[in-house]
């Protein structure tokens, strides 16, 4: 079996080597053509996997993607060619969730505020977005969410399970997304993209709901750029200074809207979710899935690929105040700060759409807050309760 596999999708070897013979290229590289003698393919999210693409691919039998999105991928067209596919879902949730808590804490400790006393709002309660309000509520942060396929779903199994109460009632904490845009500080999209349909998500915040964000708010896009109407955006951001965006995600990925993303207060490369963990457990469940699909027997755990941290563990001592103390353990993990500043200079050095794809291609390692203890004196309970409802590992430390 001969495989194809992302260049940028790590320890393919590893993984795909005992099941055949793996070939590499880099995902904006793979073209029809090099799909001509692949009986398995395995993609990232930028290669757009369409009847163009698999104009000559006569052998193909799998096809998984090492991401959670899938908006890159015709799954109707595979189906009619009775080609097996595959996505990870959930594989690099926590990192994006990294991302999102330090984010939001940088910017108020840029901007003078606390995230203890804002209201943030999940738009798309899934794997991302759930695991983000877990940790915000385990914080002590009051959130709100907005999730309407969720909510139905969930109305219908209780329908379904004779459950009369539960008719139309949203879950608590779940309302509209006017509702969410009224009521919150803060939001946070974490929705697919979704182009049809009743849910679709295409520009779901457009011009008049990016106008209806409240002075003093903060809009953070780390789903798809697609669901944000980005010159409404732009326009808005040029208003008033009212007004403040973290972006992961742009439209016409690689090539976006420079002037936008100079606007934004902290702007990546679509890399919410670049821990290295989120990419081994993305390339762990291709490799389960692959080999389901052709009968072979998958021996590889998760674990033997992730190697140990850098840092394994902190002590914190006394005199910190609270939201500082977050600030210091996430970034000795991670600073979102560092991916801003490298799209910044690596734009200015090589025109945006290299620079972009650049720092992604090029991605220091980063690792999950999961992987770091934090060890604090007894009496800091509540930071304790912080710390671990941010995603530490907390011990008591020893005096
Ligand atoms: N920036 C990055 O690096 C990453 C971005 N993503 C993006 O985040 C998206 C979400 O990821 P997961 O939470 O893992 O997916 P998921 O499929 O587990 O959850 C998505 C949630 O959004 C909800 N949703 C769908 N349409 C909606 C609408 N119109 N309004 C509100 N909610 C809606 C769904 O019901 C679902 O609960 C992915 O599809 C992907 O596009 C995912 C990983 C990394
Ligand atoms: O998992 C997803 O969905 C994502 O958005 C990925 O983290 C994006 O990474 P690439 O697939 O573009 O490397």
């Amino acid at each position: 079996m001969k495989i194809l596999v992302d260049a940028n999708v790590p320890a393919a070897e590893t993984c795909f080597a005992a099941l055949g013979e793996v070939v590499r290229l880099p995902g904006r590289e793979i073209d029809a053509a090099s799909l001509r003698d692949i009986d398995a393919l395995v993609v990232r999210s930028i290669t757009r996997v369409d009847e163009t693409l698999l104009a000559e691919a006569s052998r193909l039998r799998f096809v998984g993607t090492c991401t959670i999105g899938t908006d890159h991928v015709d799954t109707r067209l595979l189906a009619e060619r009775g080609i097996t596919f595959a996505s990870a879902p959930g594989c690099n949730a926590e990192a994006v969730v990294d991302y999102v808590l330090i984010s939001l804490l940088t910017l108020a400790e840029r901007q003078g505020w606390r995230l203890a006393e804002r209201r943030v709002g999940v738009v798309g309660a899934g794997n991302v977005g759930g695991r983000l309000l877990a940790r915000l509520s385990a914080m002590g942060i009051d959130c709100l969410a907005c999730d309407p396929p969720r909510v139905e779903a969930e109305s219908v199994e209780a329908e379904r399970a004779g459950r009369v109460d539960a008719e139309e009632e949203a879950p608590a904490g779940f309302v509209n997304l006017d509702t969410l845009i009224d009521e919150c500080d803060v939001l946070c999209l974490h929705t697919p993209l979704v182009r049809q349909g009743p849910h679709a998500t295409h520009h779901l915040l457009d011009a008049e709901r990016i106008a209806a964000l409240a002075p003093g708010s903060l809009l953070l896009n780390a789903g798809r750029g697609d669901c944000v109407d980005g010159q409404a955006l732009r326009a808005r951001l040029s208003g008033e200074g009212d007004f403040s965006a973290i972006l992961d995600v742009f439209e016409n990925e690689p090539g976006v809207d420079a002037s936008l993303a100079d606007l934004a207060e902290v702007a990546t490369p679509h890399i919410a979710g670049y821990s290295l963990d989120g990419k081994l457990r993305g390339t762990h469940q291709i490799t389960r899935a692959l080999c389901r699909a052709f009968g072979l027997p998958c021996r590889m755990t998760l674990e033997e690929l992730l190697p140990t941290p850098p840092l394994r563990s902190l002590e914190l001592g006394e005199g910190l105040e609270q939201e500082e103390a977050l600030r210091l353990a996430m970034r000795a993990v991670y600073d979102p700060r560092r991916d801003h500043d490298s799209l910044r200079r690596a734009s200015r050095r090589q025109g945006m759409a290299r620079g972009f794809d650049a720092c992604r291609a090029d991605y220091p390692l980063r690792r999950e807050f999961a992987t770091l203890e934090v060890a604090l004196a007894e009496e800091d309970r509540h930071l304790a309760t912080l710390m671990a409802g941010a995603g530490f590992r907390v011990r008591r430390r020893l005096e």
